[in-house]
């Protein structure tokens, strides 16, 4: 009994913090959008980035901030994938910085699964000045995006994939991605939150196998994973 307790308890907990995730969320990405959209120039990138780090001097804020950020188009300007998946769009901060570095003919598929940050994030990417096809945002959970995702990316593989948005999704997001061979074997992947417990199972999980991912650099609670694809691996663990 007292073991069925505690996990309740525990459950209790895990749903209680996603609800306020939730609402917090959602008071966030209105004001952050409505601060962004009126104090930056329209159509200038590094003017929408500075507007964000501002506001997050003063309020809470999604944003990954000025550190992680300049991390984030290190590795795009480094790996210059051609596709991208991120996860967890919010209010497009990190997509800018993807966008800012993504070569010509570079593509990001950017995920959100709540339809009011969706729109406003998407909005805010087209304030810094991003066209599709540049960029596409897919309205809906990283699970229903990964098992629909072959068929936008079509004969590609994804080279770069960005985690942040439910930690506790993190594991089973790369597992899908495995399972669908839909990275390539030079696809980077960059972790955002890797103190929270769903990063950390990730980060076993891949350091369970050096022979397949290795872990690069890391910044604040950010870090980079290489994967390393081999045929052996696509036949006997996908
Ligand atoms: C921390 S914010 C991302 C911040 C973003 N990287 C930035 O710098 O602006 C996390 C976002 O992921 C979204 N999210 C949470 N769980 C998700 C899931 N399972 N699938 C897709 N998006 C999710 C949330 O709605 C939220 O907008």
């Amino acid at each position: 009994t007292t073991l069925c307790h505690s996990r309740l308890l525990a459950l209790c907990r895990r749903v209680c913090a996603r609800v306020m995730r939730f609402f917090r969320g959602r008071v966030c990405v209105s004001s952050t959008h409505a601060y962004v959209f009126s104090e930056c120039t329209h159509g200038q990138a590094a003017s929408v980035l500075d507007t964000f780090d501002l506001y997050a001097k003063t309020h809470a804020s999604f944003s990954i901030g000025p550190e992680k950020g300049e991390f984030v188009e290190e590795v795009v300007r480094r790996e210059a994938p051609l596709r991208v998946l991120e996860l967890g769009l919010h209010c497009g901060y990190t997509s800018i910085r993807i966008l800012r570095q993504l070569p010509t003919s570079g593509r990001l598929l950017t995920v959100e699964l709540d339809p009011l940050t969706a729109e406003k994030g998407e909005e805010i990417i087209l304030v810094a000045g991003f066209k599709s096809p540049q960029f596409q945002v897919l309205t809906c959970s990283s699970a229903a995006a990964i098992s629909n995702l072959a068929s936008h990316l079509g004969e590609s593989c994804l080279d770069l994939v960005v985690m942040d948005h439910d930690p506790e999704q993190y594991l089973p997001d790369l597992l899908a991605l495995q399972r669908g061979q839909l990275m390539s074997p030079r696809c980077v992947l960059l972790l955002n939150g890797i103190l929270q417990p769903g990063a950390q199972a990730l980060l076993e999980y891949v350091t369970a196998r050096p022979q397949h991912y290795s872990v690069g650099q890391h910044i604040k609670d950010m870090v980079e994973i290489h994967y390393h694809i081999s045929t052996y691996f696509q036949r006997e663990e996908r």
